[in-house]
């Protein structure tokens, strides 16, 4: 048996999967974030471990973990975890959707080393600029630094004790030559950075090694059982749903908005704000847009409406064309297309009649005109997306993908409910890992429970709306 762990924003999701690739149950545990100032998105990794504890423990309640061979890792990408010589950590998590490095960002973007070598743009979401502020603002945290971890590479250090990470993953730091998947020294340099302070990097079925026996007693696992590399959360949901050859994609609604299309080699374009990164199978890349704010967005609708999520979608009742109200769901800045983090939301067109359903569609459309936006970024680059799978949070609402598939024009599958996400995809390649079968084999694509068409007698409407989302940015970005 094999465990894929996914360490997410909102929480850690543990799947178990038979020795035939088959779904035998999952766990999950929240995780907090916190905001302590606007811009600014902090995890404890103390948590991380609390909720992995939680997960597993959940999971060995209900299945024997005796036999678990393999643990393959995925994670939310591009954090910045600090450590000090002995391993602790120095301050908490800097993550992705945390946008106070945007002048950080700015410098590194303008010297032409990063694009041409990493491939993309230096976000203020990525590593580099996130450590490069912590060493002008927090020069003592900075200074103790020996090594800097992503997220579930943390993980993996606390599980097994050796410090390593993926092709996937580490392609979102911007200290990558991700072409020749290798850690770049020039990249590293510019931004004050030694190769000695990176894990070691190996393809996502690479071995990290076993479980530290402490840690196998303490998480209920056997003690020879191997950790293995995994994936960043996309390249790992991609192995999920067997997105890994060209025309393959998927379109994610979870707290971030991803649209990614698998790419059989590496063609950068960092220009159209897009990210080109290593696939976690080797010899592949793929291309992502990302909004940063999709159901997080909701979240925020559900949190000031004093209701939650689900509920706000439920109440929605059948797909209707936009009408005048408008969101931009800039709430924490935007990558694709527009790599603006002092960008913030808005409402446009309320009215005295607005109603809270009103807000929830003009929330979801803009959500969706945003994941357009994307759409249109990838196919400037070549890529070339017919249909889309749907994952995510957010597929639970029928509404929200009749709605995407109207408004990118695409038909969306959406799987069978079970497992098809990062976690999947991590135990897959924990999998392939151990065994040694080939990712083609395992990494297949789920059932398709439903698809969902575009609807013609709304596309036009779609259009039209999606033409005056797009006419806001310029104007929001104009105001004062
Ligand atoms: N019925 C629903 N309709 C719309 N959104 C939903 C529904 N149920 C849950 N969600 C959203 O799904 C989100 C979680 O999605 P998930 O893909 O697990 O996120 P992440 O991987 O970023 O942690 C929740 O924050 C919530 O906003
Ligand atoms: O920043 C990115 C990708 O570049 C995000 O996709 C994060 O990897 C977080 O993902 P979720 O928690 O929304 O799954």
């Amino acid at each position: 048996m094999f465990i894929g762990l996914d360490l997410g924003t909102s929480g850690v999701r543990a799947v178990l999967l038979r020795d035939d690739g088959s779904v035998r149950d999952s766990a999950e545990a929240a995780t907090p974030v916190a905001h302590p100032h606007p811009g600014w998105s902090e995890q404890d990794p103390a948590d991380w471990i609390a909720a992995t504890r939680a997960a597993l423990g959940e999971l060995g309640a209900r299945q024997s973990l005796a036999g678990v061979r393999g643990i393959g890792l995925s994670g939310q990408m591009h954090g910045a975890t600090l450590l000090d010589e002995s391993g602790a950590v120095l301050r908490p998590c800097l993550l992705w959707n945390d946008t106070r490095s945007h002048a950080q960002a700015a410098r590194l973007d303008a010297d032409p080393d990063f694009r041409r070598i990493s491939g993309n743009i230096v976000f203020p979401g990525f590593t580099a600029p996130k450590v490069l502020w912590v060493a002008e603002h927090e020069p003592e945290a900075f200074a103790r630094t020996a090594r800097v971890l992503l997220p579930k590479d943390y993980l993996s250090f606390w599980l097994t004790g050796r410090a390593a990470s993926d092709m996937s993953d580490s392609a979102g730091t911007a200290w990558m030559d991700v072409g020749r998947r290798a850690w770049s020294d020039v990249l590293l340099a510019k931004s004050g950075m030694r190769r000695d302070q990176m894990p070691e990097l190996l393809e996502g079925t690479g071995i990290v090694g076993p479980l530290r026996p402490e840690v196998a007693r303490d998480l209920g696992l056997p003690e020879g059982a191997l950790v293995i590399a995994g994936g960043g959360d996309n390249a790992a949901s991609a192995c999920g749903v067997g997105a890994l050859a060209e025309g393959d994609g998927f379109v994610s609604l979870g707290t971030s908005g991803v649209l990614l299309a698998a790419r059989d080699g590496f063609a950068p374009a960092p220009e159209s704000a897009v990210h080109t990164f290593c696939h976690a199978i080797p010899d592949t890349w793929y291309q992502m847009g990302v909004i940063l704010a999709a159901t997080d967005s909701l979240n925020w609708l559900a949190r000031v409406t004093g209701t939650r999520p689900a509920d706000l979608t439920q109440a929605l009742g059948p797909l209707r064309a936009p009408g005048r109200l408008r969101f931009l769901p800039y709430l924490s800045g935007e990558r694709t297309p527009h790599n603006d983090s002092a960008i913030r939301g808005a409402l446009l067109n309320l009215d005295i009649a607005s109603e809270q359903a009103d807000l929830t569609r003009a929330v979801i459309e803009g959500v969706s005109f945003a994941l357009k936006d994307s759409l249109i970024a990838l196919q400037s680059t070549g890529a070339r997306l017919d249909r889309l799978l749907a994952i995510g949070g957010g597929t639970r609402s029928r509404y929200w993908v009749e709605l995407l598939a109207t408004v990118l024009n695409l038909p969306i599958d959406l799987p069978q409910s079970g497992e098809f996400g990062a976690a999947l995809g991590a135990a897959r390649l924990a999998l392939c890992g151990v065994t040694g079968a080939a990712p083609s084999e395992v990494m297949t694509k789920p059932p398709v429970a439903e698809t969902l068409l575009p609807r013609p007698d709304l596309t036009a409407a779609c259009e039209a709306a999606h033409a005056a989302f797009a006419a806001a940015y310029p104007a929001l970005r104009a105001l004062p």
